[in-house]
């Protein structure tokens, strides 16, 4: 009988897919369109995806052989799992492969903010030394909202704490343990922006959280607020985010999501006193290893009949 076929839609760790291969067909069409995946996928059994590829109805109607999607990493939001659910495919992501990663860029993101280390490093380069136009903020002593007190929020929140923060957060789930670890105190939505130096987003991009901080949400803003998004695009409306920067609501912003990724067309893209990465919060060796596995491991659970952990 024929190997299932393992398809690898987006890059992971080559080791990995290496080990698969050994009792799996595995097929790489990392970097495909839309269409070649369209192409590759109705003799698959199992798809490796990261948060590039969008497994949607299209691409599950295409996949009649389709067991499993696993995901190499925690955001669900480009897989259809309701229509996967539907087709009877399990999908499974990775719900702690990352987090501490995506923590520790908030981190540097909200201290980048506070001290202007990228635009001070550019013009050192550049030959100058102006030691006057870098000057920058203490965090001790300053406020930062934790929006979603989840895995990532509660890493970022207890980091931030060492830096003598105070931590306010909202989340309509938070768990009585969760603020216990973190001191964080519990706020309603308007009071976290109100009385935040520092908003840092960690929720997940469902119909609920698309444009959760959008115009009237920054009107709300402490004058001078910096807000971190490492969490997904969609989340933060960008153009009212672009205005409230234009105008000198907000003192800066840093974004690892994009609500279109390139962000080619972003309002956000060139405004001084923005931030940009690419969608880097689980860029570490760590943590590729550690999603990486897990997805393997899924897809070898369910093609071989045991037990698969269900997402999370
Ligand atoms: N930049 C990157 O590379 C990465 C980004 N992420 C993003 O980070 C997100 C958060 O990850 P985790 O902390 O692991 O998720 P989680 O599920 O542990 O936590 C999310 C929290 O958000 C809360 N929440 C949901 N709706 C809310 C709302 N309307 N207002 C306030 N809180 C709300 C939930 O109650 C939960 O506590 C992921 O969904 C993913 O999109 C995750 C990993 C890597
Ligand atoms: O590295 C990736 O695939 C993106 C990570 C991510 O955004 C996630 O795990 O939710």
């Amino acid at each position: 009988m024929p190997s299932p076929i393992v398809l690898v839609a987006d890059p992971l760790p080559a080791h990995l897919t290496a080990e698969l291969a050994a009792d799996f067909d595995v097929r790489h069409c990392t970097g495909a369109d839309r269409a070649q995946l369209l192409a590759a996928v109705p003799e698959a059994s199992a798809l490796l995806v990261r948060s590039a590829t969008r497994v949607d109805q299209e691409v599950l109607d295409a996949a009649p052989r389709l067991r499993v999607v696993a995901r190499a990493g925690v955001g669900l939001d480009n897989v259809d799992v309701a229509a996967a659910a539907r087709a009877g495919v399990v999908v499974a992501n990775a719900p702690y492969s990352n987090v501490v990663s995506v923590a520790e860029l908030t981190v540097g993101l909200v201290v980048a903010l506070a001290r202007p280390v990228l635009p001070a490093s550019a013009s050192v380069h550049a030959g100058h030394w102006r030691r006057a136009d870098f000057q920058g903020v203490e965090l001790a002593g300053n406020t930062v909202g934790v929006l979603g007190l989840g895995k990532v929020g509660e890493l970022v929140a207890v980091r931030l704490r060492a830096f003598d923060m105070r931590v306010l957060t909202h989340d309509p789930h938070v768990r009585d343990d969760a603020l216990e670890r973190t001191g964080a105190q519990a706020v309603s939505l308007e009071e976290l922006l109100r009385q935040s130096d520092v908003l840092t987003v960690h929720v997940p991009l469902t119909d609920t959280t698309r444009g959760l901080i959008g115009e009237r949400e920054l009107s709300w803003a402490k004058p001078g607020l910096r807000l971190v998004n490492t969490a997904r695009g969609g989340i933060v409306d960008e153009f009212a985010l672009a205005q409230a920067l234009k105008e000198g609501r907000l003192a800066g912003a840093a974004l690892d999501v994009f609500e279109f990724e390139p962000p080619l067309s972003s309002p956000l893209l060139g405004l001084p006193g923005v931030i940009a990465t690419p969608h880097i919060g689980a860029g570490t060796a760590q943590a590729q290893e550690r999603a990486g596995r897990e997805a393997v491991r899924a897809v070898r659970q369910v093609l071989t009949g045991g037990a698969p952990d269900p997402a999370a």
